[in-house]
């Protein structure tokens, strides 16, 4: 028997996710789609044999729904989260868990009552191959005690609803939680500086911006977010330690001499970048799911990525250094 998945949000991601369990996830299929939407849930729908739902709650509590993945916007994750937790059914939230970390914790608490884990959050990188290998050599103590991590986010370009703040909550929101996990530390403090604005996007967009971070052991942490840099989709990581550094892989293209150059095309976006990490993300949340589970970032990951996020979001009012308060991770996420 497949894994019956009910997706909440059929936009661009919920799509790809939908096409995904259809093509590369061996065991799951989509039953129900649903969407506020309508047309594009009828769309996802029929793309992958599925039916349509008429709300989250008709999809949570559906018979034949085995679990739920959650591609909505942002600010409805937590209700359709916290409808599955209830239910007991494991859920896969796309990035934010939830838009306030008070909502986070709710889930944290709800997912702690129902007594095993239910939920993952959709941090991708994490199933990437390169952040995979850097995530061994620093566990493996290859480079000695981690002391700094440098990091660049760039985006070829955003579309004009993108405001200053997500370059923290949608963009550096990845770094963020890549950093914690290979660290395997807490971000204790954050600050965001603005540098000279690119005059080649709107004008209530202040990009670039650097954000810095400091980790509970006293690492420092510089991410370079530039969401309108033109030339493609460049993510960069390196951790130094105190005895070596390593950099993340850059993605894998071909060489091309021709014409007296020699050159790499540059991806150019997170969808090309990341297709194998989603893939092996949604295969290694749907075998959980499978055995009633989940594995993978948790909610705890999800709180933390929120905190940190607020800390910096308010630290681009003032430029100030500021506290994340983040709290000891409860043994439940250990
Ligand atoms: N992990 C990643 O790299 C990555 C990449 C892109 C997007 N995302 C995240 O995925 C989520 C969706 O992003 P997107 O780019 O697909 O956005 P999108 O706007 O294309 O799609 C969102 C969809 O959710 C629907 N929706 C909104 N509220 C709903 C509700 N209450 N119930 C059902 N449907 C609802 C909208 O109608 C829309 O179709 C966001 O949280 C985003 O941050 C993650
Ligand atoms: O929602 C997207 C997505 O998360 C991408 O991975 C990131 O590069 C973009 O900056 C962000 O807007």
């Amino acid at each position: 028997m497949p894994l019956n998945v009910g997706l909440v949000g059929a936009g661009m991601i919920g799509a790809d996710h939908a096409r995904r369990i259809g093509t590369a996830v061996a065991g799951a299929r989509v039953a129900a789609v649903t969407d506020i939407d309508p047309d594009r849930a009828a769309a996802v729908a029929a793309s992958c044999g599925a039916r349509t739902a008429a709300s989250d709650r008709e999809v949570v509590d559906a018979g034949d729904v085995d679990a739920v993945l959650v591609a909505s916007w942002g600010p409805a994750h937590a209700e359709s989260v916290l409808a599955a937790v209830a239910a007991r059914k494991p859920v896969f939230c796309e990035k934010p868990l939830a838009t306030t970390a008070e909502d986070c914790l709710k889930i944290i608490e709800a997912e702690q009552a129902s007594g095993r884990r239910l939920v993952q959050v959709g941090f991708m990188r994490r199933y990437d191959t390169g952040y995979r290998a850097l995530k061994r050599l620093v566990d493996g103590g290859d480079l000695g005690e981690p002391l700094m991590v440098h990091c660049v986010h760039r985006n070829a370009e955003v579309p004009e609803s993108y405001h200053s703040a997500m370059a923290v909550q949608d963009t550096a929101v990845h770094e963020i939680d890549a950093v914690r996990w290979l660290l395997d530390d807490e971000i204790t403090s954050a600050q965001v500086l603005f540098p000279k604005r690119t005059r080649n996007r709107f004008d209530h967009l202040r990009d670039p911006q650097v954000m810095l971070f400091e980790t509970a052991s006293g690492a420092r942490v510089d991410v370079e977010v530039f969401v309108n840099c033109r030339y493609g989709y460049d993510i960069r990581c390196e951790v130094v330690g105190e005895t070596g550094t390593a950099e993340l892989p850059p993605p894998a293209e071909p060489a091309v001499r021709s014409a007296a150059r020699l050159s790499t095309a540059v991806v150019q976006d997170w969808k090309d970048r990341f297709a194998d990490a989603y893939d092996t993300e949604i295969r290694e949340w749907t075998a959980a799911a499978a055995e009633g589970t989940a594995s993978g970032p948790s909610s705890w990951d999800g709180y933390a990525a929120a905190v940190v996020t607020d800390a910096a979001v308010r630290s681009q009012q003032t430029g100030d250094v500021v506290p994340t308060g983040i709290g000891r991770r409860p043994d439940f996420y250990a």
